[in-house]
């Protein structure tokens, strides 16, 4: 896992990407995007910051809270907002001068209401027919079949759920079988089965072939399918590397955590001498039936540690645990970690 370190072309190639079968994708030969120094300001708000990476066939989530320019990065990585400064390739090409190469970016936007009013297969025929498809009707049938939508149904998407709106906005991204794929926040306000499902369409198309650029302002969301995370806040790629490497990150900073105990003065005297435990605050238990039980707060440096050893701790100290839990273990806070170490 590297921070605030460009993921440049010597990246190594995503893991898990499988071509597809020949012509199921448009081939590719070097990275699909690259982007180099890379900024974007509109006056003086700053959305993205000397961003540079390469993208390469299989997941790559891009995770940040709101504002942390997600979307501005994802409308650069496709060619439609053009960077204050900086450079920006396209399968090779400069797509300002190679406006073709659009033909080859498919791009599910954030953005909803656009076309409520149609049906999937009318929304995904148009975009068959602006990119100048042969066959738009077979090719929309092959899309929507493809997200699990019914090409025949006829109710417009605003009458839509959330799962589907967002499978239409995939089809209408893939129906021209792009080598890269960007796709924003597609499982936001979807429920959990919706979600799944999305997020299983997303990981096919990555081991397709496919160079799927996918962003989140949920950390965790994207893990199971990612094999590249990119982590953005103040619109700075802040970390980049595997969902594991984050993982792993994340654990080595300083954390505070609550373990709600029966007996806190005997766990706190347990945990004071551990590796990494700088603070240790009690939370006495209330007074009477209902008040609440009693806690330990530890700060440390060593969460990872902590986890390995409060049980033996808790057997030492003859302490019942009730739970344990990580205080900052919020968005905000941690995205506030990667911006400042
Ligand atoms: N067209 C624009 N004009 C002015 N400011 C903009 C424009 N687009 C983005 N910004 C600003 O750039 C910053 C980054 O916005 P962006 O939408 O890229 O972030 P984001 O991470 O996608 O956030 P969200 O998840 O809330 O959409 C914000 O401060 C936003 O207000």
């Amino acid at each position: 896992m590297s921070t605030s370190a460009p993921l440049t072309s010597s990246a190594p190639p995503a893991t898990s990407a499988r071509p597809g079968p020949a012509g199921d994708v448009g081939a590719t030969d070097g990275p699909v995007a690259q982007l180099e120094g890379v900024s974007r300001w509109y006056g003086k708000v700053v959305a993205v910051s000397d961003v540079t990476l390469t993208l390469r066939p299989g997941v790559t989530a891009l995770l940040g809270p709101n504002g942390a320019g997600k979307s501005t990065l994802l409308r650069l990585v496709c060619g439609l907002t053009r960077p204050s400064r900086g450079t920006v390739r396209l399968l090779g090409e400069d797509p300002r001068r190679h406006p073709e190469v659009y033909r080859r970016v498919g791009l599910a936007p954030q953005q909803e209401a656009l076309f409520d009013h149609e049906s999937p297969t009318r929304f995904v025929e148009t975009a068959a027919r602006l990119v100048g498809l042969a066959d738009p009707v077979g090719a929309t049938r092959e899309a929507l079949d493809r997200v699990g939508l019914d090409p025949a149904d006829p109710r417009p998407l605003r009458q839509r759920s959330g799962g589907e709106r967002q499978r239409a906005k995939i089809a209408q991204a893939i129906v021209h079988r792009p080598p890269l794929l960007v796709l924003d926040e597609p499982v936001e306000g979807l429920d959990p089965r919706q979600r799944l499902a999305v997020l299983d369409l997303v990981a096919a198309l990555g081991a397709e072939g496919h160079t799927v650029l996918v962003s989140s302002h949920v950390l965790g969301e994207l893990d199971r399918i990612s094999d590249r995370v990119l982590v953005m806040a103040q619109g700075r790629v802040v970390a980049a590397g595997t969902s594991h490497g984050l993982r792993e990150l994340l654990d080595d900073r300083p954390m505070k955590v609550r373990v709600g105990t029966d007996r806190p003065r005997a766990l706190a005297a347990a945990l004071v001498g551990l590796d990494g435990v700088v603070a240790v605050t009690l939370e006495p238990p209330g007074d009477g039936p209902g008040a609440p039980p009693g806690a330990v707060v530890v700060d440390t440096l060593a969460a990872p540690l902590l986890r390995r050893s409060l049980a033996a701790r808790a057997v030492d100290a003859r302490a019942v645990l009730h739970e344990v839990r990580a205080l900052d273990d919020d968005l905000d806070s941690v995205f506030r970690y990667l911006v400042t170490r």
